[in-house]
């Protein structure tokens, strides 16, 4: 997408050479990751890197031996010298196989063991982060470019190596080649940089494309993720929507396909140019060494260890120019990684947290809270100033975008507000350790996550620190009311939930939801949050559940979101929202009392069942 390529995708010399900085970086994490197979890898290299000049020297001691008992009379000279030098050379072959066969086998595992530690870190990383932060095109960006530096780990770890194998064989070459005549080592060097600047000019271009195309390739995947997911197949098929799909993701990737393409197609081209000159290089020594052989100036054993050296030497110095950019370009790939590590939650924890209060005296209280999602400039919420106290049972009302969830995500400092603050027992939330926050809630979302796991891990979600508790999670999974139909299942606590995996059950929405309400159940909390959390169940269901969660908080604080009149009313109190506002407060009937938007909504909602 030409169009997309933006200056801020240019990458300078000195942005590569500064790249290369996260070299150490990684090879401090691959050291983290696993210490025996990095001290493996890397000695195996260096003795590899010895091997090669070796060979050749112990091959150039053979040769002239074998001509000097050619052309001397005295048959009955010794070969065992001869025999030495072939024994030898013989164990150095075989030993460059084996170890070889080592490296392959250390980079396989290492590479493996580093890709699995890079996502955990990842994993880890974006746990601590901002809900905000995850709404931001740019974090996406930036994470799936950290994502896919973990997959392809394993090539730059193998080329990082070579690069430092490769380095000291050419250090070891090159010092025979400097003994014999220095202008070799600048002219092999000399040819070989035009093949070199080609390749990190391509590189350079490739790595701006590809970064410029990351949104469109996110797109790419999601419509695939849509067109192939279980949780879409139900829509896809009903609307017919698979063509549609299809048909998107093929425009996409070609227009992305097209630009690659162009810039492969000029890149081959002018790697098969050149190249020539490096040929060219590496035929003019060959000349001149055939040229000395012929005046009898050097030996043929000189001749075979100088060609070798110069065909490994010219090899070598191509393989690392061409590596040079393929790894630069890996370390500015790096660089998106740890830039990754490098985003700081903007939620700040207290240095010195106040104690939680427990129990919880005065409540909850809103003073003037506003809220702006960050890529909006609308108010979410605003102007609200209301409290929540101990003990009580608050309703939040309103029309959809109202603003309801908005503010019970601002309670459990998924967000801070805008303006005003929050306080909590006429303490700012701000200054409550989060974690503790988190834990003296228990919340259930409306999208809340029907996790492919087992129904025990699907309940010990609310409390993970719970999760082999089981006497704690049939208790919760009674509270919810989910035990009626889990001690049904096939493998009741024991099954696998979703159809992801084998034998796995799906549940229907009305019971994946007492699943949620049973999260809810089991922690402590002294406040419970509960988000819709009964749309999906029948009319009966739901007045078990709600007698339920009234008997079991009896002294806790909750706070209900519902579109449902028949759960609002049980509240104590009921706040009215509209445009993010307060609009009105009172119990059920003074609210009907008061003939406003409450009583407004109230008499929709009984017009439909009359
Ligand atoms: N992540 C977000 N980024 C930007 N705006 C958002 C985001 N989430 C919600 N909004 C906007 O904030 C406003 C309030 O949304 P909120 O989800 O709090 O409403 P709600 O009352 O819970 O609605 P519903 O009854 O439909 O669940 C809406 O206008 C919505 O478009």
């Amino acid at each position: 997408m030409k169009g997309e390529k933006t200056s801020a995708d240019a990458i300078s010399f000195r942005d590569r050479l500064r790249a290369l900085n996260n070299i150490p970086r990684l090879l401090k994490m691959v050291w983290e990751t696993n210490p025996y197979l990095t001290i493996v890898t890397v000695v195996t290299r260096i003795i590899l890197a010895a091997l090669p000049v070796a060979i050749l020297y112990v091959g150039k001691l053979f040769i002239n031996e074998v001509v000097m008992l050619i052309h001397n009379s005295d048959k009955t000279l010794s070969h065992s010298y001869l025999w030495q030098l072939v024994a030898i050379e013989f164990g150095l072959v075989i030993t460059t196989n084996a170890l070889n066969r080592v490296i392959l086998l250390v980079d396989v595992l290492l590479g493996d063991r580093l890709s699995n530690y890079s996502f955990m870190r990842i994993m880890t990383h974006a746990s601590k982060l901002d809900l905000e932060q995850f709404e931001d095109s740019v974090f996406y960006d930036k994470l799936e470019r950290a994502r896919q530096q973990c997959i392809g780990r394993t090539v730059l770890l193998t080329n990082v190596f070579g690069q430092l194998q490769d380095t000291v064989t050419v250090c070891f070459l090159i010092s025979g080649l400097v003994l014999f005549n220095p202008w070799f080592t600048i002219i092999l060097f000399i040819s070989t940089l035009p093949s070199f600047l080609g390749e990190y000019y391509f590189n350079n271009k490739n790595y701006s494309l590809i970064r410029s195309q990351m949104e469109r390739r996110r797109e790419m995947e999601y419509i695939s993720s849509l067109g192939t997911s279980d949780i879409t197949a139900k829509e896809v098929r009903a609307f017919d929507l698979s063509t549609f799909f299809v048909n998107r993701f093929r425009n996409i990737s070609n227009r992305l396909y097209f630009d690659i393409r162009a810039l492969e197609t000029k890149r081959s081209a002018w790697a098969i140019i050149l190249a020539i000159t490096g040929s060219v290089g590496y035929y003019s020594a060959f000349v001149y060494i055939i040229q000395k052989v012929l005046m009898g100036s050097i030996s043929i054993g000189d001749l075979t260890f100088l060609l070798g050296s110069i065909r490994q030497v010219s090899g070598v110095l191509q393989n690392l120019m061409k590596r040079f950019s393929t790894v630069s370009q890996g370390a500015i790939y790096l660089r998106d990684f740890f830039e990754f590590f490098e985003i700081m939650p903007k939620i700040k924890l207290p240095v010195n947290p106040k104690p939680f209060p427990r129990p919880i005296k005065e409540g909850f209280t809103f003073e003037n809270v506003g809220f702006k999602y960050n890529n909006s400039t609308k108010w979410a919420n605003r102007n609200l100033n209301f409290t929540l106290h101990a003990g009580e049972k608050l309703a939040l009302v309103g029309e959809n975008g109202a603003g309801k969830t908005t503010l019970v995500k601002l309670l459990v400092r998924l967000y801070d507000p805008t303006e005003g603050r929050i306080l909590l027992d006429g303490v700012d939330l701000r200054e409550y350790d989060l974690a503790e926050l988190r834990l003296e809630i228990g919340i259930i979302f409306q999208d809340f996550l029907k996790y492919q796991m087992t129904t025990t891990e699907n309940i010990a979600v609310g409390n993970i620190s719970e999760m082999n508790n089981h006497t704690l999670i049939a208790k919760s999974a009674k509270k919810s009311l989910a035990n009626i139909f889990i001690e049904k299942l096939p493998k009741q606590y024991d099954q696998m939930l979703g159809r992801h995996f084998q034998q796995g059950v799906e549940l229907s929405g009305g019971e994946w939801q007492k699943i949620a309400l049973a999260r809810a159940y089991m922690r402590d909390a002294q406040l419970m949050v509960l988000d819709e959390p009964t749309a999906a169940l029948d009319a009966k269901s739901e007045y078990e559940v709600f007698q339920r969660f009234s008997e079991l908080t009896k002294n806790k604080s909750a706070l209900l979101i519902s579109h449902r009149f028949s759960t609002v009313r049980m509240a104590d109190r009921i706040l009215v929202l509209e445009k993010g506002e307060l609009l009105e407060v009172g119990s059920h009937d003074e609210l009907l009392h008061q003939n406003g938007k409450y009583a407004e909504l109230f008499e929709l909602q009984a017009m439909g069942y009359r």
